[in-house]
């Protein structure tokens, strides 16, 4: 049986339309499934935990967007039940990351195929992410992009990703950078001017910018991206060439490869996983190699 976990706020409510297709094309083809809608945020993780405890159940599916993934992949890590994802979302940088068609219809057809990629996946204290971990501006970003009104505005129209650029100017126009210790693979090494840091296992997110463009799923490491010591004005003239991936050539930015890092900060950075708030410093993240099978 096929166990779909349904965010029915995702995309501003695209996922219950998405869901209610689903169940159509599934009854057609006679496929054993059930469908569980979350009731609030971490809900998924909930549920998740008490499906992977029955037998019957061959894959456990997210229906939404990258927080709908976050929270299904916290319930999923440990056990050998594969995820499926149906992209519903106003990011989808997870689907967009393994080649997980967008369309709906599509990425349903691609998990009754049955072709299995066995993924890492990241761990940041005490939660999994399987996508990105931003720390700094971007945590500040993902914390006004969601609590902001016009997220919710734009995903009716599908232009989700505008209300992540508004918020990068807002939050452009307030961030203070900062000095961060960080334990790289046991190194130590002190970074000033510190404005994010980027912790990726896959290259996108806030819905297709590519800040590590490198980063591979299945290589047992993070790519890291550090933007430190540039200018307020400077760093708004690079950032366009985030979404092709070309800013990694500027020299503001540092990138590396590591399988643990320990950051701390004198000031308070707050992180992102997946686009869901992680919490502030210390944080000890580590990749977690070959441990999550998708469809
Ligand atoms: N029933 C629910 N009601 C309200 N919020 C919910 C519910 N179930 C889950 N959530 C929360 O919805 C939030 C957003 O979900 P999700 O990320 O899947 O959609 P999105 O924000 O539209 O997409 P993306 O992250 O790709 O931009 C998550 O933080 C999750 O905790």
């Amino acid at each position: 049986m096929y166990c779909f976990i349904v965010n029915k706020s995702s995309g501003s409510g695209r996922a219950k339309k998405i869901a209610y297709h689903i169940e159509n094309t599934l009854q057609e083809k006679c496929i054993r499934y059930r469908i569980l809608y979350t009731r609030q945020p971490n809900h998924a993780t909930k549920l998740v935990q008490e499906m992977v405890q029955k037998k019957e159940v061959k894959a456990i599916i997210a229906v939404g967007g990258d927080g709908t993934v976050h929270e299904v992949i916290n319930g999923l890590v440990g056990s050998d039940i594969p995820l499926g994802v149906i992209p519903a979302g106003s990011g989808n940088d997870f689907c967009r990351g393994m080649g997980i068609p967008l369309q709906y219809n599509k990425a349903l057809e691609r998990i009754l195929k049955d072709e299995r990629k066995v993924i890492d996946v990241g761990r940041i204290n005490d939660k999994f992410f399987a996508t990105i971990v931003g720390v700094g501006f971007d945590g500040q970003v993902a914390q006004e992009t969601n609590n902001s009104q016009n997220k919710r505005v734009l995903n009716l129209t599908r232009m989700g990703s505008i209300s992540y650029i508004i918020n990068v100017l807002k939050v452009l126009l307030y961030y203070k950078p900062t000095s961060v210790d960080l334990h790289l693979d046991q190194k130590l090494t002190t970074h000033q001017n510190v404005w994010l840091i980027a912790i990726a296992n896959s290259p996108f997110y806030a819905g297709g910018m590519m800040i590590c463009p490198d980063a591979k799923n299945n290589d047992q490491l993070f790519d890291v991206c550090i933007v430190k010591g540039i200018s307020r004005w400077k760093l708004l003239r690079i950032f366009p060439s985030v979404f092709k991936g070309k800013h990694i050539y500027h020299s503001c930015i540092t990138t590396l490869k590591a399988k643990e890092l320990n950051i701390t900060s004198n000031v308070p950075m707050t992180a992102h996983g997946d686009g869901e708030i992680i919490g502030t410093t210390p944080f000890k993240i580590m990749i977690i190699p070959s441990t999550l099978t998708v469809l």
